[in-house]
């Protein structure tokens, strides 16, 4: 594994597919080879900006495949560079971009790349955008139909507004007199959520209740972008099928302290029709015995008393009392070299300007530590690191951590 060397460059430049610009992307192309793949990531440039594509190069058979492109690409740039990180990913640095949108990971051989081959029989490759921060576990809230998970939640995101926020899942069940799109729920037709839903665009969904449920790719995303946790209200099938995805997350089971309170508090509610409460109240004796014994669950919570259960929540998420303390510090702005480039040493890639920064508080030199990141396709990676270092200014020590 390791660069593609300069003959076989050439060989490449012959035979590359329509749209691919390597020429004009002035080093800017990434090979990489992995077996007997050679990853090729390159820019089709319009004016000033190049979009990034991929292919990859077959070289036991010498012939170009057009992998499945699974995830949201980078948006075009002023440019990019990229490099192998390991084994399973390429990390790919957008040049001249906004600080929360410069890191992405192109996904070989990960997990669920492996997975999503076996499903699509083809070729499959992977984006996954990288977000700062702390990378906290999301966290996947399941129960019957009127146990109380929308209350707790709607608890836990009032009390830690800048902590949590909520995956807004796709529907196909008619809005409630109080729901707005978007916001409660993406409602949407069955037909285009199937179809999707076979563009791969959910990382779960269900039946439930007799309508078509599901969690995008994109709606976990919005959360990571905006540097929060993010919280799902999902039924046992989905969380099942999140607990086999690669996005690792804490699984809490809500249980109703008896099937009468359940009736009496979906009744209370008074959303659904008599025929849905019934069916409701039916689905939850088999969902409460699969949340307690399916091994699914992490954490199995009563909500008999709201605030004490609340507190259990907040217990097990690990928020005392002295995690009120309001909004973590933003991440602050990363002003990276337009010209620059990527060596790795360890698990720390260095990002030098090719020109030294002569600007007044401008840095040369970037750490990117990419030892402790979590998630990625489908979703964002998680934990990414970086500091500044100004080796002309203040020495080899001059580090200042950015987030
Ligand atoms: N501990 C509790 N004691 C009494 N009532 C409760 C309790 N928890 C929630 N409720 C009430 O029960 C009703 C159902 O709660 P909620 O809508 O949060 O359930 P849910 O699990 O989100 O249901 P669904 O899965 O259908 O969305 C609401 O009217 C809510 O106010
Ligand atoms: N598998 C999924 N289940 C979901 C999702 N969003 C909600 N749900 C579950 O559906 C039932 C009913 O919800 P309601 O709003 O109609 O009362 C409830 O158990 C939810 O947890 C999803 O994206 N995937």
């Amino acid at each position: 594994m390791g660069e593609a060397p300069a003959f076989f460059l050439d060989e490449l430049h012959k035979g590359v597919p329509n749209g691919f610009d390597l020429k004009s992307n002035g080093g800017e192309t990434a090979t990489v080879v992995v077996g007997n793949t050679t990853y090729l990531i390159g820019g089709s440039s319009n004016e000033s900006t190049f979009s990034i594509r991929v292919q990859t190069f077959d070289q036991s058979s010498g012939e170009w495949v057009y992998p499945t492109v699974l995830g949201t690409a980078p948006k075009p740039s002023k440019g990019f560079s990229a490099m192998l990180l390991n084994e399973d990913r390429i990390l790919v640095i957008r040049k001249g971009s906004t600080p929360d949108d410069f890191a992405w990971f192109l996904e070989v051989d990960t997990q669920y790349v492996r997975q999503q081959k076996k499903i699509l029989g083809t070729e499959v490759v992977a984006w996954s955008k990288g977000v700062r921060g702390k990378a906290e576990k999301p966290v996947v809230i399941s129960g019957p139909s009127g146990v109380g998970k929308g209350t707790l939640i709607s608890m836990l995101m009032k009390e830690f507004p800048s902590m949590f926020g909520f995956s807004v899942s796709h529907t196909t069940r008619a809005p409630r007199g109080m729901e707005k799109d978007g916001v409660h729920y993406h409602f949407t037709e069955r037909s285009l959520m199937e179809k999707e839903i076979q563009d791969g665009k959910f990382l779960e969904f269900a039946c439930v209740h007799g309508n078509l449920y599901g969690t995008s790719v994109e709606a976990v995303e919005v959360v990571a972008d905006e540097g929060k946790r993010c919280i799902l209200d999902i039924d046992v099938q989905g969380a099942r099928s999140v607990r086999a995805s690669s996005l690792e997350a804490i699984f809490v089971f809500v249980c109703p302290p008896s099937m009468d309170e359940l009736e009496k508090r979906l009744r209370a509610r008074g959303t659904e029709t008599e025929e849905q409460v019934l069916k409701r109240l039916r689905n939850a004796k088999v969902e409460i015995e699969q949340g307690q014994s399916s091994g699914i669950f992490d954490h199995i919570l009563y909500n008999d008393d709201l605030e004490e259960c609340y507190k259990s929540l907040k217990k097990l998420l690990g928020l005392d009392e002295s995690s009120n303390a309001g909004p973590e510090t933003a991440p602050k702005w990363v002003d990276l070299p337009v010209d620059h480039s990527l060596s790795k040493i360890d698990q720390k890639i260095i990002i030098s300007s090719r020109t030294p920064e002569l600007e007044k508080g401008s840095k040369d030199m970037f750490v990117l530590d990419v030892s402790s990141l979590k998630g990625g396709a489908p979703g964002r990676t998680r934990g990414l690191n970086i500091y500044a270092m100004s080796p002309f200014l203040d020495g080899l020590n001059g580090i200042h951590e950015l987030s």
